[in-house]
């Protein structure tokens, strides 16, 4: 990505891209080489695939209620049948050849499926019970879902906030300069970015990547003034309880990072009020990966690269599964 914007802006040291499709194609990346880094090719085709997956969904949502209009035989619903099974024929293959190669003593590949496979077959080995097949594969598939769409959202709306304040995106890079200095980016510096976490912090407040979440009731409740009864499924709309003056002050609407200087628990004042990767026993297992990504991402940006937003851009936050900017985002880059 860095390379290309490079490449895009080395003729007049500037240039306007839509840095969007480039966000998401590096998380999309990330996620990929994490999850099966080992079996890259495979690993690719899956990303595209679940990709077009979503892609389909989003066409089929507006008429998926229509009750039997997935039997259907229609253009969207054929090719969905074809992604889902070519998706858990390339998956049951990989998987297949890693459990050969397990039994055969090979050692770990170092991806996400190759920790979860031995620490599976450890399991049946040593307790006689584990994962299925089945389950194995719809844990690799969360996995891509739970991490994509999400973290590229941070990323695209922190270049865009940063545009708008070009003070807070000065602050940032003097700190990542001061950090890194020549050095590329390092995990031990990253851990060290404070005035990043905070624009990270403040980001996720105003721009959740997911803006609600779903829990239902097991048992009878009393929530507030309300008594639910067991079995209600409700919506804890994170994008309000973040936009909250009563929680967050006067300047709820406004990006002030400031508010995150010492650290979220002081930001809420101790209240359950910030939840940016959800909360209790379903808390984002992805949370911690997804913070350094994004560190990762900014600060190398950061190093190489000023922006500011191209006229053309048109600020429109669209909730799809995640929170994207509905017409893209055009920025100017400058070379540094
Ligand atoms: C900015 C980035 C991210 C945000 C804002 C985010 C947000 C969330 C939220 C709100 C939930 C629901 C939690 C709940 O119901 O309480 C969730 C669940 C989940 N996330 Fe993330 N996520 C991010 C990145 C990631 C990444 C990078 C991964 C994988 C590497 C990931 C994997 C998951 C998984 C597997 C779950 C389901 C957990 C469960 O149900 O037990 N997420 N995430």
């Amino acid at each position: 990505m860095i390379d290309k914007w490079e490449t895009l802006a080395s003729a007049r040291g500037s240039v306007e891209v839509d840095v969007w499709p480039y966000i998401e194609a590096l998380s999309g990346d990330v996620i990929s080489r994490t999850a099966f880094g080992s079996n890259q090719e495979e690993g690719n085709r899956i990303f595209q695939l679940q990709k077009e997956q979503v892609d389909l969904a989003l066409q089929l949502l507006p008429i998926v209620f229509i009750p039997g209009w997935r039997f259907i035989p229609t253009k969207a619903n054929k090719r969905m049948k074809e992604v889902i099974s070519e998706l858990q024929v390339l998956l049951r293959g990989i998987i297949r050849k890693r459990e050969k190669a397990m039994e055969m003593g090979e050692a770990r590949k170092d991806d996400l499926l190759g920790i979860l496979m031995e620490s599976n077959f450890k399991e049946i080995r040593e307790n006689g019970i584990g994962l299925s097949i089945e389950e194995v594969i719809a844990e690799c598939k969360l996995f891509y879902f739970g991490g994509s769409g999400t973290t590229s959202s941070l990323l695209v709306w922190t270049m865009i906030l940063l545009c708008r304040y070009p003070h807070w995106q000065g602050r940032a890079r003097e700190e990542v300069l001061q950090v890194f200095g020549n050095e590329e980016p390092d995990l031990d510096g990253l851990n060290r970015l404070k005035v990043v976490t905070m624009i990270l912090h403040e980001v996720l407040r105003l721009y959740p990547s997911a803006t609600f979440i779903f829990r239902s009731l097991t048992k009878d409740t009393k929530l507030g003034t309300m008594n639910l009864p067991a079995g209600v499924e409700f919506t804890l709309p994170i994008l309000l309880l973040h936009h909250d003056f009563e929680i967050w002050g006067d300047d709820a609407k406004e990006f002030n990072p400031e508010r995150f200087s010492d650290g979220v628990f002081s930001a809420t004042k101790g209240k359950f009020s910030y939840l940016p990767f959800g909360g209790g026993p379903r808390i984002c297992i992805g949370q911690n990966f997804s913070m350094i990504e994004a560190k990762m991402a900014i600060a190398t940006i950061l190093r190489r690269f000023s922006f500011e937003l191209s006229p053309s851009y048109a600020h429109a936050p669209f909730p799809l599964f995640t929170l994207q900017p509905q017409h893209g985002a055009q920025l100017i880059v400058h070379k540094l």
